[in-house]
């Protein structure tokens, strides 16, 4: 008989989960049961770590029994592995035929072995955990001994009693029969290996040479790095005494089963198996990470932040955090990303009876009020947020200011208020003709003083003393608003930034959208007389390329070289704005004003100098690059005049004419015997239009005085030639109160002494300056063409409207046709700019 060794797992892989899992029964098995040796003196079964079964299972005789066949996992697994084996009663080929061999084994081979089942044999997988040992023991460095492959049958290894098993169960896989033993003695190469195993079986020590054994087995070394030298039974036997280990003997003889399977646990044997911990170290110190985070006090706080050169940050949100809250106002638009979108024909639908008063309550909505339809932004909770009064962010279209840091232009001394210089205030107060604005309009609360504002169309802003509606209704309060949305500075208010351009000097670029017409930004600078703008140009600005000199009224300038950042804005022959005059509280203010189309976010803005340059001298090239252009910085071109006809045409027109004169007049004979007297009166009527029919279709005489008076009004501020017009245009039999007649005649003589055409003043160096349109006076400028409004159609019983003449400037530009303003939506003639600005 000889014991036969079985590969049985190390014990302590059987632990280590943290290698391979023990999937395999066997494993578990063995690291459970697994016992002491049974004897010293049997040195397989000492080192064995597969359990002593109290049964013996006999294995089959088993014929041809030859050198073991060695699979290549198999010799690995002889070779690297210290071997704990389990003693095996194996017949040797002499012994075969005569009796069965009995051999002890585990349940699982046993079970394997007796019962042919179709299952796999398990025996395989246990190599598994085998190698990672093999790599512990520091043998995996060698490497293997033979490559894949390599033909290791009749090559001479050591065996071990496990290889022969293994060997035997491999052929017999799948039926569970050994079909091959080995009669080779592995006793020894078991000896060997086993110089290295851990003592565990120690079921029945019996000599003293089994003891001797015991005290040399050498420690076991746990496989985890724990750095604890594990103390193993063998150990602790090793340091007692003869009669301490002869009582433990005893003890041991007399443990039961159970206790001595206890003696294999992980804490009996100084297994270590907490998980190994990574530990972390920072400046040289060792960190504990079971340790509660140590929070440094406030002020280290604040001295580790000085460390990263932020402290002015801390600084600031601390100052902020201290500051009381701002009071949050809402923010409105009127003009915001679904501009244009219809509203909701009822916008109360759907909304809570709470929420409809909300509503109802809110002055864009109130029916006296005009809808602002360019308000129902964001889509969908614009009504909300009109309720809630929720403020949102503006979307990048609307709003994208230049970063900071762009180039700044010198020597510009800001000065957002006119200021008179010199002569200028005391010239200006001979002429109070402005006292005019001073007349209320006759606008009612739908109408909010749109279109049809007469103050509107005399290019007055509505205040406190003219205006018949009210701060809140009121639409005509440009620069108001203008001071208004300014006043609180900012990005988005201020709507407008200083650009550096290419090749044009300086320019301003809207960093905002715009709408048509809407103001921007006032034109401001210092108010001089003629003789102070020469003076300034002879000397100051004799060397300058640019100017900022514009005609403003009473023939006086603005020199905005100090003034506003509407200074810079450049010229264009197709520009996208307009310079407009306006009397605001008695006073002419210049702002620049968005053109018949809306302004787009980043768009240069542009307006047109109608430049005069003085001289040739001083003519510069135009570089606006419009498909216009006129190529320099000039006046704006005079409409092309059709070339006068010859004598023969005219007379020949006159023929015709008298012809049909003739035959009018015959018509009108005949129409008048049919109609019978009235119908001249009628026709009478209808040529003079104007301010008669308003006379004749209004009921409210309120609408008719005031109807009548900016009618008035515009006329004479036009030209003195109004007067006879107005005239014509109320007829005389209607009833127009005197007093606004007297006042016609009043303005008359006023425009007469305004009219006065100037001097002509003495250009730089000495030579007198060949250009009245320098500081043109209004009767330079305008002349009146019509004064009818026959293409009026009023509803009836609708308030009357103002009515003005249409004018047309001196340059030939036709109002209607050169400005498509919005104006041009209603019925009613229009005036262009009392004095147009002009750059000189
Ligand atoms: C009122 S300033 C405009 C601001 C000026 N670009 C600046 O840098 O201060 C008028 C001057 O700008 C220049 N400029 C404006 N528009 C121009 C254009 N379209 N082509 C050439 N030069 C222009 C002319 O030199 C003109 O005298």
């Amino acid at each position: 008989m000889q014991s036969l060794a079985t590969l049985s797992p190390p014990r302590d892989l059987s632990s280590e989960a943290s290698f391979d899992a023990p999937t395999d029964t066997f494993s578990n098995v063995a690291s459970v049961s697994s016992t002491p040796p049974t004897t010293v003196a049997d040195d397989a079964s000492l080192a064995s770590d597969t359990p002593k079964l109290e049964g013996t299972t006999p294995i089959g005789p088993t014929e041809d029994v030859t050198e073991p066949i060695i699979t290549d996992e198999q010799s690995e697994v002889a070779d690297s592995i210290v071997i704990t084996t389990t003693t095996l009663e194996i017949p040797t080929a002499a012994d075969i035929p005569a009796e069965p061999s009995k051999i002890t084994r585990t349940k699982t081979t046993e079970s394997a072995a007796s019962t042919p089942t179709s299952e796999r044999s398990r025996r395989p997988r246990l190599s598994t955990p085998v190698y990672n040992l093999a790599r512990l023991a520091g043998t995996a460095m060698h490497g293997k001994r033979r490559a894949n492959g390599d033909e290791v049958a009749d090559r001479k290894r050591r065996i071990s009693s496990s290889t022969i098993l293994d060997a035997g169960l491999e052929g017999d896989e799948g039926t569970g029969v050994a079909t091959k033993t080995t009669t080779t003695p592995v006793k020894d190469t078991i000896h060997a290996s086993d110089s290295q195993s851990p003592t565990r079986d120690t079921k029945s020590p019996k000599s003293k040479s089994s003891k001797k054994k015991l005290e040399i087995a050498p420690k076991r070394i746990a496989t985890r790095a724990s750095g604890i030298q594990a103390e193993t039974l063998a150990h602790k036997l090793s340091s007692l005494g003869k009669r301490g280990r002869k009582t433990f003997e005893r003890g041991v003889a007399k443990m039961s089963r159970e206790l001595k399977r206890l003696q294999d646990t992980n804490e009996f044997s100084g297994i270590d198996t907490r998980p190994v911990l990574y530990t972390t170290w920072a400046n040289g110190k060792y960190v504990d990470p079971s340790a509660p985070e140590e929070r440094p006090a406030k002020k280290a706080k604040v001295q580790d932040d000085s460390a990263y050169d932020v402290p002015e940050m801390e600084e600031e949100s601390i100052v902020e955090e201290s500051a009381p809250k701002k009071r949050c106002v809402k923010k409105w638009l009127d003009r915001g990303l679904y501009a244009g979108q219809e509203a909701s024909p009822d916008i109360y639908k759907g909304l809570a009876a709470n929420d409809r008063k909300k509503l109802a309550q809110l002055p864009e909505l109130t029916r006296s009020a005009k809808l602002n339809k360019t308000f129902p932004a964001p889509m969908f909770l614009g009504l909300r947020m009109l309720i809630e009064g929720r403020d949102f962010k503006l979307p990048y279209d609307l709003c994208n200011p230049l970063p900071p840091g762009q180039p700044k232009p010198d020597e510009w001394r800001k000065m957002t208020k006119n200021r008179f210089v010199g002569d200028a205030a005391a010239y200006w107060k001979k002429t109070p003709h402005f006292k005019d604005y001073q007349s209320k309009c006759v606008c009612t609360a739908e109408d909010g003083c749109g279109e049809t504002c007469q103050n509107r169309i005399m290019l007055y802003e509505c205040d406190a003393t003219n205006c018949n509606v009210g701060e809140k209704l009121c639409q005509n309060r440009a620069f108001a608003k203008l001071q208004e949305r300014t006043k609180a500075g900012g990005k988005f208010r201020v709507g407008v930034e200083v650009i550096k351009t290419s090749d044009r000097g300086y320019g301003i670029r809207a960093n905002r959208c715009f709408g048509a017409n809407q103001i921007i930004m006032e034109y401001t600078g210092e108010i001089i007389t003629e003789e102070e703008c020469d003076r300034r140009m002879n000397e100051k600005y004799q060397d300058n390329q640019c100017y900022y000199l514009m005609s403003f009224d009473q023939n006086m300038i603005i020199d905005a070289t100090t003034g506003s950042i509407a200074r810079f804005v450049n010229h264009s022959c197709q520009p996208n704005c307009r310079m407009v005059k306006w009397i605001v509280s008695g006073q002419p203010r210049m702002a620049l004003f968005a053109g018949d189309r809306d302004i787009m976010t980043g768009e240069e803005l542009t307006y047109d100098y109608n430049f005069d340059p003085f001289s040739a001298k001083n003519v510069q090239k135009c570089l606006c690059g419009s498909p216009n252009c006129r190529g320099v910085l000039g006046p704006k071109p005079k409409e092309v005049k059709p070339p006068k006809p010859s004598k023969e045409e005219l007379a020949k027109a006159a023929k015709e004419s008298n012809k049909k004169g003739k035959r009018k007049l015959k018509d009108a004979l005949g129409e008048q015997a049919e109609a019978g007297p009235g119908a001249t009166k009628k026709r009478k009527i209808k040529t003079t239009a104007g301010i008669k029919a308003l006379a004749t279709g209004v009921k409210h005489t309120a609408s008719l005085k005031a109807a009548t008076k900016g009618a008035a009004t515009v006329l004479k501020r036009s030209m003195s030639t109004i007067s006879v017009s107005t005239k014509v245009a109320l007829g005389k039999k209607d009833k127009v109160p005197s007093k606004k007649v007297s006042k016609v005649t009043k303005s008359k003589s006023v425009i007469k002494s305004y009219g006065k055409t100037k001097s002509p003043t003495k250009k730089a160096h000495g030579t007198p300056r060949a250009t009245p349109k320098m500081t043109p006076s209004r009767k330079e400028q305008l002349n009146i063409v019509a004064a009818s409004i026959e293409n009026i159609d009023y509803d009836k019983g609708s308030p009357p409207k103002a009515t003005t003449p249409l004018i047309e400037a001196t340059n030939g530009e036709n109002i209607l046709s050169a400005s498509p303003s919005p104006r041009k939506a209603i019925d009613i003639p229009r005036i262009r700019l009392v004095n147009s600005p002009r750059v000189v």
